[in-house]
């Protein structure tokens, strides 16, 4: 059975479309990465996972139970960690985990749990004076209680350090192993690219595309990306490139490096026309395209 199924999906405030007739299925032990640009509609589809919005039409189901009609049974095997949540005030670290452990009717530890999301030596302050990413840590500790079935993450890593970031990824990876699927929304897309076995790419609304990782860079075409080093930019230059034949984005990269994403043939094609242009190149590579070259190419917009 599908940890999450999504029927034709769509949301609408007033005149605006959140969601357009998202279809699509995470399968049960699946990591999946739900990607967009900012206002893309991810939030509004994690909502409603939760019932904290519903839809205009379509429907939404955890392990088959719907999430309106039978939301309780639906969220009952599930750790969320919802965007922007706040910590409550006069409760500490570990009483916000003793908290989830009540609520949930489990016999976790609450030390082991701090421990693991990275604040145990914090166990014991307010948690409405911890920073940030100490709060991000304790949320997520709060979702990690009662080893859930699905864990669904609204932007994990917000607030988090390097270290943090790289802890979220160990657990996320941990959590999977030991049988939960994983659903988060995530701008950082080196960690999706590390983490999930399936992405979905939200563009206005829509779910544009679905797949692994390798599906959407053989759906582009080969996903080539050709890093071109100039000894400087020439006018034109940019559209030139975009007009050869196979080529599917041209992005700058500081003052000197240009990176093109393209089918496999066109590369040769790309450097004639720099020649004739009177480009001097001064070194050329080809990398495999990025999460994040396929996302630009999907949303026509830069992540970051
Ligand atoms: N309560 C609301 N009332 C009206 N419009 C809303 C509401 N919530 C979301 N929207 C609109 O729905 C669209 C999708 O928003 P959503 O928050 O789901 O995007 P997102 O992909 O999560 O963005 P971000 O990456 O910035 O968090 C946006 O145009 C937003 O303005």
């Amino acid at each position: 059975m599908a940890a999450i199924d999504a029927v034709d999906v769509s949301k609408q405030y007033r005149k605006q479309v959140a969601l357009d007739r998202v279809d699509f299925e995470v399968e049960e032990g699946e990591t999946f990465g739900f990607l967009g640009p900012n206002g893309a509609g991810k939030s509004t589809f994690i909502n409603m996972l939760l019932d904290f919005a519903k839809p205009t039409e379509g429907s939404v189901s955890i392990f088959g139970y719907d999430c309106q009609r039978a939301g309780v049974a639906a969220r009952e095997r599930v750790g969320v960690l919802p965007e922007g949540y706040s910590v409550f005030e006069g409760l500490t670290g570990r009483q916000h985990i003793e908290y989830a452990i009540n609520s949930k009717e489990v016999d976790d530890d609450p030390i082991e749990i701090l421990d693991r999301v990275g604040i145990r030596g914090d166990a014991d302050r307010q948690a409405s004076e911890y920073s940030k990413g100490m709060a991000q840590r304790l949320v997520l500790g709060m979702a990690l209680v009662g080893e859930p079935d699905l864990l669904i993450l609204d932007e994990p890593s917000t607030g988090l350090d390097p270290n943090g970031a790289a802890q979220m990824r160990e657990i996320l990876r941990e959590e999977n192993a030991r049988g939960a699927t994983v659903f988060f929304s995530s701008h950082i897309l080196e960690q999706v690219e590390a983490v999930c076995d399936r992405v979905g790419i939200l563009q206005d609304g829509e779910l544009v595309a679905v797949d692994t990782i390798a599906g959407l860079r053989s759906s582009l075409g080969g996903g080539t990306k050709l890093v071109i080093t100039v000894a400087e930019f020439v006018e034109g230059m940019l559209e030139a490139i975009r007009a050869v034949d196979g080529v599917e984005t041209v992005v700058t990269a500081g003052d000197q490096t240009i990176e093109v994403t393209c089918v496999d043939d066109a590369k040769m094609d790309i450097l004639v026309e720099l020649r004739s242009l009177g480009v001097d190149v001064v070194n050329f590579r080809t990398d495999e395209a990025s999460l994040e070259d396929m996302f630009i190419e999907y949303t026509g917009a830069r992540n970051r």
